[in-house]
């Protein structure tokens, strides 16, 4: 069952969402709630609908049915535009210009401060590659710029899809401290991943299978309440048990 928290606490709120992707059901009637200031991992293995999720947090999935509540509005209202930073697994950025330009760039669009571009290319550990054409860098460096990209003007809600993807493990490391940094600062963040060692990184998870959210608490609850070792096994024992309350319900 989803207990539902306070909803001044709640960076996202969603209740009872159904979407389908061309004529297959893809999310059924799933809810969640991602507190504010936290850094809210949800994994579960490809295809399984995490792109859809967060597509429909940012507002750019037509949704069925349910509710989608973003920072105390709907899903994909106009004032969420600035509020809400979204990084898609295909980097989004220019390969002709360098990456100071292409920051630059997005910083004019948004009317972010100038003082921004040199923020968010530390944060990202991009200082180095500055006068770099982004066509010339390695994926997980093209990756970081289109990070870099969505933390101008300072989002509240960053939703990012499978930001670690390519990264050599000290850079992940690296950007796990920096989510974590944005949280301290009152940032809320729902990172996607479908490596299950990333678990143990976030505050809270949750966890997905076929459109559902199978788990949503602690990484420490999710060891305690499986008796599992690692998350791996974690929620290799939640999947068994949810096959088996399903048998068991239809058996019934
Ligand atoms: N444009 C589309 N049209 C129809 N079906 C789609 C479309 N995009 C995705 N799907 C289907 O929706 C389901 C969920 O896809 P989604 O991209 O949300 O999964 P995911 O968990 O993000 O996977 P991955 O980790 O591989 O990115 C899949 O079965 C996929 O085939």
């Amino acid at each position: 069952m989803h207990l539902m928290m306070n909803s001044a606490a709640v960076a996202v709120r969603i209740e009872d969402l159904r979407v389908r992707r061309g004529r297959s059901p893809v999310l059924h009637g799933l809810s969640l709630d991602v507190p504010r200031g936290q850094v809210v991992g949800l994994l579960g293995p490809s295809g399984c609908g995490k792109t859809t999720l967060m597509r429909a947090i940012v507002g750019v999935q037509v949704i069925q049915s349910g509710t989608v509540t973003v920072l105390g509005l709907p899903g994909g209202s106009a004032a969420l535009r600035h509020r809400v930073g979204y990084v898609t697994q295909a980097a989004s950025v220019y390969d002709d210009l360098t990456v100071r330009q292409n920051i630059d760039y997005f910083r004019r669009v948004l009317g972010a401060p100038a003082t921004d571009v040199d923020r968010v290319l530390d944060a990202t550990s991009l200082g180095d590659q500055a006068g770099q054409l982004v066509g010339e860098l390695s994926g997980g460096q093209r990756s970081r710029v289109s990070l870099a990209a969505a933390l101008l003007g300072s989002p509240e809600l960053l939703v990012l899809d499978e930001p670690t993807v390519g990264l050599d493990p000290v850079l992940r490391v690296e950007l796990w401290e920096l989510f974590h940094r944005l949280a301290a600062s009152g940032v809320s963040l729902l990172v996607s991943s479908h490596v299950m060692d990333e678990a143990t990184r976030c505050d809270r998870l949750l966890l997905m299978r076929d459109g559902e959210i199978l788990f949503d608490d602690t990484p420490a609850g999710l060891l305690a309440s499986t008796g599992a070792a690692d998350a791996e096994s974690a929620f290799l024992e939640v999947i068994t048990r949810r096959a088996e309350e399903q048998s068991a319900g239809g058996a019934a």
